[in-house]
């Protein structure tokens, strides 16, 4: 399953729409009932409105209304040896999904020119978090 999830990352990033940066990222999560959903980024002319591969990925699972279904979450990018770490920003999305389903989702960080792998939990990426209990919610 962990190998199934990598590919749907990197054939994710093959989708990428990266022009300024060019750097292709590939998104998948793994859902509770094994279903992988995908993303990958979309930059834009005015570069602050780029997305996300987790972004893209995250928001198709919510408007599928799955959001709470999200068990691990891989992300590629880039053609380097470094593992490709979620941002900031993403963290929070993700966080969204790991207080809806009550799981502290697990996050495959690859690499897109070595086969370096890392494992995070996302409390260990963002601690002390932000979230919908902090608004009396859930
Ligand atoms: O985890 C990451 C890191 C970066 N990017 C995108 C944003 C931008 O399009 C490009 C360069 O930052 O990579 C992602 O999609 N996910
Ligand atoms: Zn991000």
């Amino acid at each position: 399953m962990t190998e199934a999830l990598f590919q749907a990352a990197r054939d994710a990033a093959t989708r990428a729409y990266a022009p300024y940066s060019r750097f292709h990222v590939g998104a998948a999560l793994l859902m509770t009932d094994g279903t992988i959903i995908t993303g990958a980024n979309v930059e834009n002319a005015s570069y602050g409105l780029s997305l996300c591969a987790e972004t893209v990925a995250l928001a198709k699972a919510a408007n599928d209304g799955r959001l709470a279904d999200v068990v691990e979450i891989a992300v590629v990018g880039g053609d380097g040896a470094e593992p490709c770490r979620p941002c900031g920003r993403c963290r929070q999305l993700i966080n969204e999904a790991a207080q809806l389903g009550k799981r502290d989702i697990l996050i495959h960080c690859l690499a897109g020119g070595s086969d370096a792998t890392e494992q995070h939990r996302l409390s260990i990426l963002l601690p002390h978090a932000f979230g919908p209990a902090d608004l009396g919610i859930g």
